[in-house]
């Protein structure tokens, strides 16, 4: 059984369609990448899969279960990290870190555990015990990112996870991502609009322009299709083949 299903999904914002009947799987283990422009519909789809927003049409699921109708048992499968996230600006990170590995954990040993795991992940250091309204974007990205993780879901759901990290930073989140995957066994999907980081850390990508997807693939396979030297270039190929309108979503 694949770890996420989606068949034929459709989400209308009034007039706006933002997916236009979308369907991939991702398998268990595997780093998955949606990626596409500004408005492709990304976040949307994330969001959906989140049980945070219901579709118009088709259907999702994760291991199983379906996004509407058992989105209880979907919460308990996943971490999202949303792409504009804020953390308790109040709190220090520790706190923050704390109070999520006691809202998530089942006892207090758990909970130490959890939270010990968080500090590692965030490298945050003593600015852990700084104020998160003091933080630079990176370093709440940083916090966020180790909070989505340290529960060790069975899927995470990451919306442009390395959206305002530096190379240092997003090099060490994508060793984070792959170290996950290989010993916790935590399925990703995650979204970018960066192709060449997407190509150097995901198994295989959906590409998706305007609510549509335009191919699906690992990124050796998207390159000998489409001969070319990254996914910048598959993208661009595959997206002036069969779509002449402008690159971007609705009304870009
Ligand atoms: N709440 C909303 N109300 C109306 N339209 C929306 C809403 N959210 C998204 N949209 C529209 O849906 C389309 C898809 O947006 P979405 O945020 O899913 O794209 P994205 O691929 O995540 O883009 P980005 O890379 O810019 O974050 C866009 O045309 C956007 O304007």
């Amino acid at each position: 059984m694949p770890m996420v299903e989606v068949l034929n999904l459709e989400k209308d914002y009034g007039k706006v369609k933002a997916l236009k009947g979308i369907s991939f799987s991702v398998n268990e283990g595997e780093i998955f990448g949606l990626i596409g422009p500004n408005g492709a519909g990304k976040s949307t789809t994330l969001k959906i899969l989140s049980t945070l927003l219901k579709p118009t049409g088709g259907t999702a699921r994760i291991a199983g279960h379906d996004v509407v109708k058992e989105a209880e048992k979907v919460r308990g499968l996943i971490s999202y990290l949303p792409e504009e996230a804020g953390a308790y600006k109040n709190l220090t990170g520790y706190e923050y870190l704390q109070f999520m590995a006691k809202l998530y954990a089942k006892d207090e040993e758990k909970a130490k555990k959890m939270l010990e795991l968080g500090v590692e992940l965030s490298g945050l250091g003593e600015r852990l015990h700084d104020k998160v309204a003091t933080y630079s974007k990176g370093m709440a990205r940083k916090l966020l990112i180790a909070r989505a993780l340290m529960v060790k879901p069975k899927l995470a759901i990451l919306d442009e996870p390395a959206s305002g990290l530096d190379i240092v930073n997003a090099y060490s989140i994508r060793q984070m991502i792959r170290r996950f995957a290989r010993e916790e066994g935590v399925t990703f999907l995650l979204s970018s609009h960066n192709m060449l980081e997407v190509e150097y850390l995901c198994h295989r990508v959906a590409l998706i322009n305007k609510g549509q997807i335009v191919d699906v693939g690992t990124p050796k396979e998207l390159k000998d299709k489409y001969g070319a030297e990254n996914l910048e270039e598959v993208f661009m190929t595959a997206v002036g083949k069969k779509i002449s309108e402008p690159i971007g979503g609705e009304g870009a």
